[in-house]
């Protein structure tokens, strides 16, 4: 079979390789009647480990925070005034942080003690207010309007910075996903949609909100301690030293604690992430869950990861709580010790009882970010592991992909050449072996063989989602890796087995074939393919919103519909893979009428293991184990062993 198409997979005549689509298609859901691949990754791999092929000999690039922050960098370029705003922000708050303790200085130093002040600017403006109840007055007043203007300025900070974030978060969303869009078949073949979900929501969110929020309070914090340190040893820089001693036993702790709860940071966002991928699995793949009532082995798979999360989130909580008790102790002996060499000070006359107050509110701004230090690597290092497991997929480059020169396809005449084509999805398991065969221009072939014999693979190599590893696939004369994918694939219809609906109105449906289609054109192809009538008994008609999963159209229903999206791309090359599979007679009936007439007079191939869906082709091809063998040799070989049958 073709694997089933969706964004993720392919575009059925969608053409969407190399531009981005429109975007009312953007936002449709996918249908896929039978479900996502039930499959070995059942079990959550932890996908990160996946490298293929062409990736194996690159390494990682992010590995730390900061090279984070530097690969996602460039995201932030188109916010540069939001930025600067959000750090001018960011600097009136620090400013405000730093001016909070003043007014209580002068309270302490020029009103209730004046006899110990220092004299400087707070004794001049004591001076000039003249003292007592007008100075207590600007003394309260600056209270007030510090923590004011602190508000409206941390509210300007957290505003820029959530424009910041959430514009961030969705670029990188769009990249992710537009690069995952045009990722090679082999990469789909390889990934769980689950996991990609889960890259694709969970990852993103999370590394956006931690990158963005604890980037700007680091900023902030930095900023702040950086200031307050200047102006402690502007005031005392004995006392400073002093405050700042508490860092050697702070370096030593964290130094044995931190990397532990990074780890556990990172297991449990791994765990997460597989919650996620279980999760999208087991509610997209719900048909088959259902149809097999393996409802109960789901739930375990499920309670399996959640547990696994769980008790990941239980050791770093653990180790976070440690840390933090620590680091709270160390700073109590910190606060101590200044405290106590400051009232010696001031009690030697180098410092005022004002001063002593600003220094301990200074030591408490600089100690607030240490003191959250265990929440903020554990912060970090998530983002870390996020960011790595979004960077992972962005780093990887399409296998198959434009050459430097391809050019765009003329129109095709439709000529299709297979010559000496080898290829195997694994370098072990050749799929075909010396594909020899041409189909002209116009030409109806019904390509036949048991399972497995390779003929979705000939298709997919029409479709060039596969490199062959020897020979050529040509249309109209040149190898399909001369053309550009958009133009090729533009020229190319298919319809499957397993017609994909999206969640969107029939016409949008039909009009995937060609967006630029009017409505005129998308009934007139509804009417070549057999679904006008049945589209216009529906309550909405052509506006019919299809039901998740297509369930309101039966299976006939879908495949017309699919045709008359084929139909409406006009392509002069047809692929058609067991389209009528699975259908009753009746609609086996309607549906052969609707594709001989999407068929004619162009070059087409019927993938069939059914005589009757070989829709009168010209001629017949017969696979076998990867190789083509004549239809005639097979009648033969089919004779002989019905003679063979018959004599014993
Ligand atoms: N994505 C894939 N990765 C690895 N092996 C694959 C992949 N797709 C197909 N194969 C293998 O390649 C061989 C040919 O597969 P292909 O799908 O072309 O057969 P087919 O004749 O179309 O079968 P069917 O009629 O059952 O759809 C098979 O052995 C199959 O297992």
């Amino acid at each position: 079979m073709i694997p089933p198409i969706c964004p993720k997979h392919w575009s059925e005549s969608s053409g969407m390789t190399s531009s981005p689509p429109p975007r009312h298609w953007v936002k449709m859901e996918v249908e896929r009647p039978h479900g996502n691949r039930v499959s070995a990754e059942l079990g959550g791999a932890d996908m990160t480990s996946f490298k293929p092929a062409e990736q194996r000999d690159k390494r990682f690039k992010v590995r730390s925070f900061w090279q984070l922050l530097a690969r996602f960098a460039p995201h932030l370029r188109p916010y540069r005034k939001v930025l600067v705003g959000t750090a001018l922000c960011m600097l009136a708050v620090t400013v405000m942080e730093l001016a909070r303790p003043w007014p209580l200085k002068l309270i302490f130093d020029e009103i209730l003690m004046p006899e110990r002040s220092h004299g400087g600017w707070l004794a001049d403006l004591a001076l000039l207010t003249g003292g007592g109840a007008t100075l207590l007055a600007v003394a309260a007043l600056s209270i007030l309007a510090i923590a004011l203007l602190g508000g409206v300025f941390g509210f300007g900070q957290a505003y820029f910075m959530s424009i910041v974030s959430q514009r961030v978060g969705a670029a990188i969303r769009l990249q992710l996903f537009s690069h995952i869009q045009r990722l090679s078949q082999s990469f789909h073949d390889e990934r769980s949609s689950g996991d990609l979900m889960a890259r694709l929501t969970g990852d993103v969110g999370l590394m956006r909100q931690l990158l963005v929020d604890t980037g700007f309070f680091l900023a902030g914090r930095l900023l702040l301690v950086a200031s307050a340190i200047i102006v402690m040893a502007l005031m005392d820089w004995r006392l400073t030293l002093v405050a700042l001693l508490v860092l050697l036993p702070l370096v030593i702790v964290t130094a044995r604690l931190v990397p532990q709860i990074k780890g556990a940071a990172r297991k449990q966002r791994r765990k997460e992430s597989q919650i996620t991928q279980v999760m999208t699995e087991g509610i997209t793949s719900i048909r088959i869950v259902q149809a097999y009532a393996q409802e109960a082995q789901e739930e375990q798979r499920f309670a399996q990861q959640v547990e696994g999360s769980t008790e990941a989130s239980l050791t770093g909580t653990r180790l976070e709580a440690h840390l933090e008790r620590l680091v709270q102790v160390i700073l109590a002996f910190g606060t101590c010790a200044v405290v106590w060499y400051g009232v010696v000070r001031v009690q030697a006359g180098a410092l005022t009882p004002g001063d002593l107050l600003v220094f301990t509110a200074y030591l408490t701004g600089m100690y607030k970010p240490i003191r959250r230090l265990a929440s903020i690597s554990s912060r970090i290092a998530k983002a870390t592991v996020c960011g790595q497991r979004v960077a992972s997929i962005l780093d990887l480059e399409p296998e198959i992909r434009d050459h430097a020169d391809a050019r765009p396809a003329p129109p095709f005449k439709g000529e299709i050449l297979f010559d000496q084509v080898k290829f195997g999805y694994r370098p072990d398991r050749p799929a075909l072996r010396s594909v020899d065969f041409r189909i002209a221009a116009g030409e109806t072939v019904a390509l036949m063989g048991e399972s497995g014999s390779g003929k979705s693979t000939i298709a997919n190599l029409i479709l060039r989602f596969y490199q062959p590893s020897s020979g050529r696939v040509c249309i109209d004369g040149t190898e399909v890796g001369a053309y550009t994918l958009e133009s090729l694939r533009k020229q190319i219809a298919i319809v499957l087995q397993d017609s994909v609906l999206f969640r969107a109105s029939i016409r949008a449906n039909i009009a995937y074939g060609h967006l630029e289609a009017t409505m005129g054109e998308v009934i007139a192809a509804a009417k070549a393919a057999d679904a006008h009538d049945f589209i216009e008994a529906l309550p909405d008609g052509y506006e019919t919103i299809v039901g998740e999963r297509g369930a309101s159209l039966s299976g006939g229903q879908r495949q017309r519909i699919a045709i008359a999206r084929a139909m409406i791309r006009d392509a002069p090359i047809i692929i058609l893979d067991e389209p009528m599979v699975g259908l009753d007679t009746a609609s086996e009936a309607e549906v052969c009428k609707a594709l001989k007439r999407l068929v004619a007079r162009k070059t087409c191939l019927v993938i069939t293991h059914d005589p009757r869906g070989a829709l009168d082709a010209d001629r017949t091809l017969v696979l076998r184990e990867g190789k083509i063998i004549d239809v005639t040799d097979v009648t033969r070989d089919q004779e002989r062993t019905t003679n063979a049958g018959i004599t014993a």
